[in-house]
């Protein structure tokens, strides 16, 4: 069996009276290319929010690589009173910011594409590097020396190549056609050498040409980078072609979870996700 990579223990997150992840337990083994769906407002990118930082879970705990990298637990706030046996696991809450989450191996693309226009392609995976390098050196003024500027260079150019954009590496990042925009995205995640790539609706805008494209991508540069995928993705041919694994919310629940044929012929996910009698 496959080692988890990631895994949530009873992920809650709650704005106010939404809840919006209510007890997620998700296990993400090694090598594996996971999905979750679910209809608008399931609680999708609230997940992958509390998973890499951007919120502190209100309840529950998210291991990645064998370590806690967030945890709460309203348990602990009874952590002055608390004197038994169990002392230290009551005192426990950890919580990381989203640089040191990337720094540990996971990286993420976002629902709108973020880049920096402006700058050519070669540029924004430059960037990407060396916001990594500079988050592992802990706020350091330390400069990078010529060698280690050449080797990054390299590098950047050697991701260009891997992943089909080479020959538009001195072009606007805007200028480059909307697919190409989206694997440049997926380009900046990957200069940051992660174990786990998480993909917020990669497919989003696409044509049905562009969506098979970003299909075989995304297997592609699960081989080269020896990647664990996670992702979120309305388009369902998608999903079904490529995922190993999905997990199904609806109003922050998770409804089920199964490979592409169990959740195609599951009832539950037909009713609540599909609204039809057929996927
Ligand atoms: N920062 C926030 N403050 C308050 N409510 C929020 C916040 N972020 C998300 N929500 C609410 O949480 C619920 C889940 O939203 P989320 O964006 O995670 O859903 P989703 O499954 O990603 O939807 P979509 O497929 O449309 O992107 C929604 O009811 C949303 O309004």
């Amino acid at each position: 069996m496959s080692d988890i990579l990631l895994k949530t223990d009873h992920l809650t997150m709650q704005f106010g009276g939404v809840v919006a992840v209510d007890d997620l337990n998700i296990e993400i083994p090694t090598g594996k290319i996971v999905a979750l769906i679910g209809p608008n407002g399931a609680g999708k990118t609230t997940a992958f929010n509390v998973i890499t930082g951007v919120y502190s879970p209100t309840n529950g705990a998210v291991s990645f690589d064998k370590r806690i990298i967030g945890e709460n637990h309203p348990r602990s706030k009874m952590k002055k009173l608390y004197n038994g046996t169990y002392k230290t696991f009551f005192e426990k809450q950890v919580i990381n910011t989203p640089d040191k989450i990337t720094y540990l191996g996971m990286a993420r693309t976002f629902q709108n594409i973020r880049l920096f226009k402006e700058l050519t392609v070669f540029e924004n995976v430059l960037i990407a590097k060396h916001c990594h390098i500079k988050a592992g050196m802990l706020r350091s003024t330390f400069k990078l020396n010529k060698t280690e500027e050449r080797t990054m260079h390299e590098e950047s150019e050697k991701l260009l190549e891997t992943v089909g954009l080479i020959e538009h590496r001195n072009e606007k990042a805007s200028s480059l056609p909307y697919g190409k925009q989206r694997r440049l995205e997926i380009a900046r995640a990957l200069a940051t050498g992660p174990k786990l790539l998480l993909l917020d609706e990669p497919a989003a805008g696409m044509n049905p040409k562009e969506t098979e494209e970003l299909a075989l991508f995304i297997q592609e540069i699960k081989q080269s980078f020896d990647l664990t995928i996670f992702l979120i993705e309305h388009h369902m041919n998608l999903v079904m072609d490529i995922s190993d694994k999905i997990y199904v919310l609806d109003y922050g629940k998770t409804i089920a979870v199964g490979n592409p044929k169990e959740i195609q012929n599951d009832p539950a996910v037909i009713r609540a996700y599909l609204g039809v009698e057929e996927v």
